[in-house]
């Protein structure tokens, strides 16, 4: 398993200034593909409030119910939330010590770099062949959760509270993302530990992405489409550069950052998991002519040896409509493919 190196864009950009865009990035028909809207008004993904949600749950309201029916046919979770349990302090403090890892120096950066057939580090994901176009950013993965699967190496020391400031960061996601996978199970209609009993020691993956500006930003991606593989992701947008969509109704629509909210997004195993029932979001980031983005996706999983297919308390007398596999062979496939919209879970469809 990883991907073929590439050069940071980053440094590219430093490097030349930025004004000619390499033949490897440039995909203007992607790029061009018919955008909703500016985020605002009607077409705003919903904002719900956390501590609201879990009153409303304790007594008996509908919670969460509403949001994926407005949605449109198919069961789809993308929300903001406000108002949740992870204290601002962590938030802040995790924005700024990736704002100044990515402002470090390119030799120091490299230290943390990916090695060779591994997918953790500085580096880029899903890169799987020579000739295939490159998303315009720079990531740093790193497995979070449970702490015995962190890599030291690949955890900067610099700047010197980066780790600190992760690992609780980290900690608190992980509690937040039980919390809503306990709801979401009640609003299924099975029991709150239906999920969250597969999650206990589940483990949590964070990617932390670098979007330079482009000065060509029209005709390049910063991150193909593509939905995320594990159950849930919670997503924080750094700073105020507006660049994630999401697809709805074969449009973009974009998901304008709310300060201190989480976009929590439904992945593969949850749609696996609900034989269908909801459905993973499609996603992409585009990037800003000016000014650098930065996001941090945290990506929960279950524990390491939970099988993850159909939930029997899910299909009932329905067919499976998807294979049974472990988790390993899972995100296998998953990181063997190009990362191309939904592509990944068509593979895991029976029939
Ligand atoms: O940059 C973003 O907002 C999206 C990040 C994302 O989708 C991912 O890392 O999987
Ligand atoms: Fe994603």
């Amino acid at each position: 398993m990883g991907s073929l190196p590439v050069p940071s864009v980053q440094a590219s950009v430093a490097a030349t200034g930025g004004d000619d865009v390499p033949l490897r990035y440039l995909r203007p028909e992607a790029a061009a593909e018919a955008v909703t809207g500016d985020g605002d008004g009607e077409a705003q993904i919903p904002i719900i409030d956390h501590q609201r949600l879990l009153l409303e749950l304790d007594h008996g309201g509908e919670s969460l119910h509403r949001f994926p029916q407005d949605w449109g046919f198919f069961q789809v979770i993308c929300l903001q939330l406000v108002n949740h349990s992870v204290p601002d302090d962590v938030l802040e403090s995790m924005k700024a010590n990736i704002q100044q890892f990515f402002q470090l120096p390119a030799e120091t950066k490299k230290r943390f770099a990916q090695e060779q057939g591994q997918l953790e580090g500085y580096g880029q994901l899903f890169v799987v062949s020579e000739d295939q176009k490159l998303d315009w950013a720079d990531m740093l993965f790193l497995y979070t959760q449970p702490p015995e699967m962190r890599n030291a190496k690949f955890w900067p020391d610099q700047p010197a509270t980066f780790r600190s400031a992760l690992n609780r960061y980290s900690g608190a996601v992980k509690d937040l993302s039980d919390s809503l996978l306990a709801t979401m199970a009640k609003n299924l209609g099975l029991k709150r530990e239906a999920i969250a009993d597969k999650c206990i020691h589940g483990m949590q993956k964070v990617r932390i992405n670098y979007y330079p500006p482009c000065a060509q930003a029209e005709k390049v991606v910063g991150l193909s489409p593509h939905s995320d593989a594990n159950l849930l992701t919670l997503v924080l947008q750094v700073n105020h550069v507006q660049g994630l969509q999401i697809k709805r109704n074969g449009s973009w629509l974009p998901v304008k950052p709310v300060s201190g909210a989480f976009v929590v997004n439904i992945g593969d195993m949850f749609e696996v998991l609900t034989n269908g029932r909801y459905r993973s979001i499609e996603h992409r980031a585009v990037v800003d002519p000016k000014e650098e983005r930065l996001s941090i996706a945290a990506f929960q999983f279950p524990d390491i040896h939970t099988m993850i297919g159909p939930l029997k308390e899910m299909t009932g007398h329905e067919d499976d409509a998807y294979k049974t596999s472990d988790l390993e062979s899972f995100m296998k496939i998953f990181f063997a493919t190009k990362l191309e919209g939904k592509n990944f879970l068509e593979q895991m469809k029976l029939n």
